[in-house]
């Protein structure tokens, strides 16, 4: 059974008198940041100078570069892309921090990968969100959370669990819960969910379907809306109900047909390959491609991407967006601009 923590486990005491440095202010950085101020945390940011110093400032935090800001952290949440951290980590994070602090992360990459080694005298922690960073933002405002995951890697000061759930607390996690792993576990399933299931295996079902539709000779408006608007409506019930919620409330015609076809298109094949997918994780394949693809100027990441947003489900869904005003841009306005 998995440990499981809420609002009255932690106790936001433990961050009292303490200054938390969110290092990096993009999609975690700016939530986690606004999250803790407002539980009544001392935030401030540290970044290099650009597009998200200004932001930060405007959003009325005091920025530092990353040294500075390291230097009067006692708890220093990196949150900057995970292909950087080892670097600026090396360069400006270590040479600076306190003895008896904490470095916390949201993601167990570069510890568990070996790519930073923290010194001993300092509690290594994990708090993992699991939800993109604006809407750990947006459901915070609303009152709720996004759930999370806590891990210890070193607790030198023996409270790094405790200033863990505090932390939790402080970014909404603990209202939703929050389970107790290792960074391995969380590391792991967190790059298998991302690539096989929640972004890699969910584009590409929605591309083969819209492209099996269009390739048919069907209109991409009604492929568009059938494979990838109506999919978030759906996942809103399998978020609320489970599968036997989605289930309850979809035509029994399209019950059957999701229990006769879904296995044909997920089927063993697509499990034999989430198979190699996780083992390429677990062995530390894939970890070695993306650190080498970033030395390398990320030829085949760019390359990608540039395919990607050519897609004609891509320039479909940009022309059918334009009328759905009530769709919230704030996630991706920020990503785009
Ligand atoms: N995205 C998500 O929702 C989730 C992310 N995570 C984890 O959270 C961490 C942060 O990811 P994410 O929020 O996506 O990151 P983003 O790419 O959204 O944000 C990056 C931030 O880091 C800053 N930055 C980049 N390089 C440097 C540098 N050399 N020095 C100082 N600041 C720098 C950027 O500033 P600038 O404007 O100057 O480039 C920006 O503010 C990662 O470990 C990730 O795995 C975990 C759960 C979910
Ligand atoms: C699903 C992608 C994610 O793991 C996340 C938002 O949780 C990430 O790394 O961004
Ligand atoms: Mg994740
Ligand atoms: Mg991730």
């Amino acid at each position: 059974m998995a440990k499981k923590f809420y609002e009255k486990d932690a106790d936001l005491g433990y961050l009292k008198g303490k200054t938390v440095a969110v290092v990096g202010y993009g999609s975690q950085g700016h939530a986690q940041a606004q999250n803790l101020r407002e539980s009544g945390v001392e935030v401030i940011v540290g970044l290099r100078k650009g597009k998200s110093w200004e932001q930060a400032e405007k959003d009325g935090f005091a920025v530092y570069t990353v040294d500075q800001a390291v230097k009067r952290a006692d708890v220093v949440q990196l949150l900057m892309p995970d292909e950087v951290q080892a670097k600026v980590y090396r360069e400006q994070v270590r040479p600076h921090l306190k003895s008896g602090a904490a470095l916390f992360f949201s993601h167990g990459f570069n510890i568990h990968f070996g790519q930073i080694v923290p010194p001993e005298d300092v509690d290594v922690v994990l708090v993992a969100p699991k939800g993109p960073g604006h809407l750990v933002r947006r459901v915070y405002e609303e009152g709720f959370g996004v759930p999370g995951l806590i891990a210890v890697h070193q607790d030198a000061t023996g409270q790094a669990k405790e200033l863990g759930l505090a932390y939790a607390k402080g970014i909404g996690a603990t209202r939703a819960g929050v389970i107790e792993t290792t960074f391995k576990e969380e590391t792991e399933t967190d790059l298998f969910g991302e690539q096989a299931v929640l972004c890699g295996g969910v584009s590409e079902l929605v591309k083969a379907g819209f492209e099996t539709l269009t390739e048919a000779g069907y209109q991409p408006e009604i492929a568009y809306f059938e494979c990838l608007h109506e999919l978030k409506l759906i996942v809103d019930l399998m978020y609320e109900g489970g599968l036997k919620g989605m289930r309850y409330s979809i035509s029994d015609t399209a019950e059957f047909g999701d229990y006769v076809s879904g296995k044909r298109v997920i089927g063993e094949a697509s499990r034999e390959a989430m198979k190699q997918v996780l083992k390429e994780i677990q062995d530390g394949t894939f970890a070695n491609r993306w650190i080498r693809e970033n030395e390398e100027g990320r030829p085949e990441f760019n390359r990608i991407a540039e395919e990607e947003k050519a897609h004609s489900l891509e320039t479909t869904g940009e022309e059918l967006r334009k009328t759905m005003a009530w769709i919230n841009k704030g996630a991706k306005e920020s990503v785009t601009q």
